[in-house]
């Protein structure tokens, strides 16, 4: 089938079932051919001519007798010769007897109805003598007149009449029988070229109905991962070129293929793809199973959800983030508390934590305005954010505290962080004259009591440096 530019081919398509059906039908003719050719040949024919031949054999005989009777008669030649030419039906060869010259004659004749009755096995017959392939010759003289010798008398090995009759039988049963076979093969020749037409019009129409389709389709080989068709959004999507041998690739399809496409009928699959424009897409495949010519197709299909995804991660990150500081909010800090100390109980390791509160914070805001204040608590968060290892995290416990998880570090490692983070916020250069920030902290260890029992350690030293006159780390 011919390459549509829509449900853009990697190869010549071909039907492979419409194919063989072909072949069936033009094998179903051929056999039949074969076997009227083969019962005109080994059974008709040969019954025709033993029909005719014995036919022509008992005509031959009976005529032989005929002659037999009209030559001993003792009339002249030319009386005889008259009179075989007007009773007889034969050829007879008769030879002069001085000059040896044969007389071959075709006469029409009638037949004696007399000769008719005596015995056909009479007279013994040869098939061919005379130069008469056709013919049936008497094998020895029958009657030696004084001036001609008869060398035997011939029949045409067939009666005309009956043998017509055979052959006209033999022709309506070939006429019938070819006839029918000739429907036959007409009306398969039909059913195939509308079978054919139908399943035409049903690729294109499904070409058509993939290539409308707004996201990219891809039908592969049965046997490997390999393109056999593509629409033109997945031509467009995944930069699809054909090579050389009309195979339609890409960098981008190769990187997919690398990925892994879903197995399974109802897996889906999200894969994020280097597009070739160099920007970053994320895909959603999945993967039916489509039988054409027998054989089961893998159509892929791709979802372009790079917005999805994009919103996703929006909205994972606002109900995660707090929006003033844009640290994480207490929320998330107590479900990766909670991960991060099931961890360390797993691996064995050490884990701390830091509970900071900004000092006399009230009073910022009332002096300075609830503005600065959020500056503060912006700045502040930041500060922290910079100080912190990538392992470390940070975010907003509560209003103006803020919680720093510490995987695998000791309470030690944990004391020297926070008191960097208090000595940067200390020296930070506040743009408003006459604002001073400190901040407290209390750093508890994990001892492998619960979650609770480590914020309540840290919240108990961080109640001990309020205490003790803030701008402090207690451990
Ligand atoms: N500007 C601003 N202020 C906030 C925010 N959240 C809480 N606050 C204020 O933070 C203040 C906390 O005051 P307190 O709990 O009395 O503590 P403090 O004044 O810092 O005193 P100490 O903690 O004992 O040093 C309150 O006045 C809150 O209104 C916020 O998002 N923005």
């Amino acid at each position: 089938m011919a390459s549509d530019p829509g449900f853009t081919d990697g190869r010549a398509y071909s039907f492979r079932l419409e194919r063989n059906l072909a072949v069936i039908f033009a094998l179903l003719a051929a056999l039949l051919s074969g076997l009227m050719t083969g019962y005109w040949l080994w059974v008709l024919e040969p019954a025709l001519r033993d029909d005719a031949e014995s036919r022509a054999r008992a005509l031959a005989q009976a005529q032989a007798r005929g002659i037999e009777l009209l030559l001993g008669r003792g009339l002249p030649p030319d009386s005889l010769l008259n009179a075989l030419k007007t009773r007889l039906d034969a050829i007879l060869l008769l030879r002069e007897s001085e000059s040896g010259q044969p007389l071959t004659n075709r006469i029409r004749l009638e037949l004696d109805p007399e000769t008719t009755q005596l015995p056909l096995d009479a007279l013994p017959l040869e098939r061919g003598r005379g130069g008469c392939s056709g013919c049936f010759v008497t094998e020895v003289p029958l009657y030696h007149p004084q001036e001609y010798r008869l060398m035997g008398v011939a029949t045409f090995h067939a009666n005309a009449r009956s043998l017509e009759a055979l052959l006209t039988d033999v022709r309506s049963t070939l006429f019938w029988t070819g006839g029918a076979i000739l429907i036959l093969i007409a009306m398969a020749w039909v059913g195939v070229i509308w079978l054919l037409r139908r399943l035409s019009e049903s690729e294109s129409n499904l070409s058509a109905v993939l290539d409308v389709a707004p996201f990219p389709i891809l039908l592969l080989e049965a046997q490997a991962p390999k393109i056999r068709r593509a629409n033109r959004a997945a031509v467009r999507y995944l930069d699809l070129a054909a090579d050389g041998a009309g195979r339609l690739g890409s960098r981008v399809w190769e990187a997919l293929l690398n990925d892994g496409l879903p197995s399974g009928e109802d897996e889906q699959r999200e894969v994020q793809l280097e597009m070739a424009d160099g920007q970053s897409s994320w895909a959603m495949v999945s993967v039916a199973p489509v039988n054409f010519s027998g054989a089961t197709h893998p159509l892929i299909s791709l979802v372009d959800v790079s917005e999805l995804k994009l919103i996703q991660q929006r909205l994972h990150q606002a109900a995660n983030t707090d929006g003033l500081t844009k640290s994480y909010n207490r929320r998330y800090l107590f479900a990766r508390l909670a991960e991060e100390i099931e961890r360390a109980d797993r691996e064995g390791s050490t884990l701390s934590v830091i509970l900071f509160d900004l000092d006399h914070f009230k009073s910022i805001n009332d002096t300075f305005g609830h503005a600065v204040g959020d500056m503060v608590l912006e700045r502040s968060a930041a500060i922290m954010r910079q100080r912190i290892r990538g392992t470390d995290v940070c975010g907003r416990y509560g209003g103006e505290e803020f919680l720093v998880i510490l995987p695998s570090a000791s309470k030690a490692t944990a004391l020297e962080l926070a008191e960097r983070i208090r000595a940067g916020i200390k020296a930070e250069p506040w743009p408003q004259p006459g604002l001073q920030v400190s901040i407290s902290g209390g750093v508890a260890e994990h001892t492998g009591a619960e979650l609770d029992h480590l914020l309540e350690a840290a919240d108990r030293n961080l109640y001990r440096a309020k205490n003790t006159g803030r701008d402090r780390i207690v451990v």
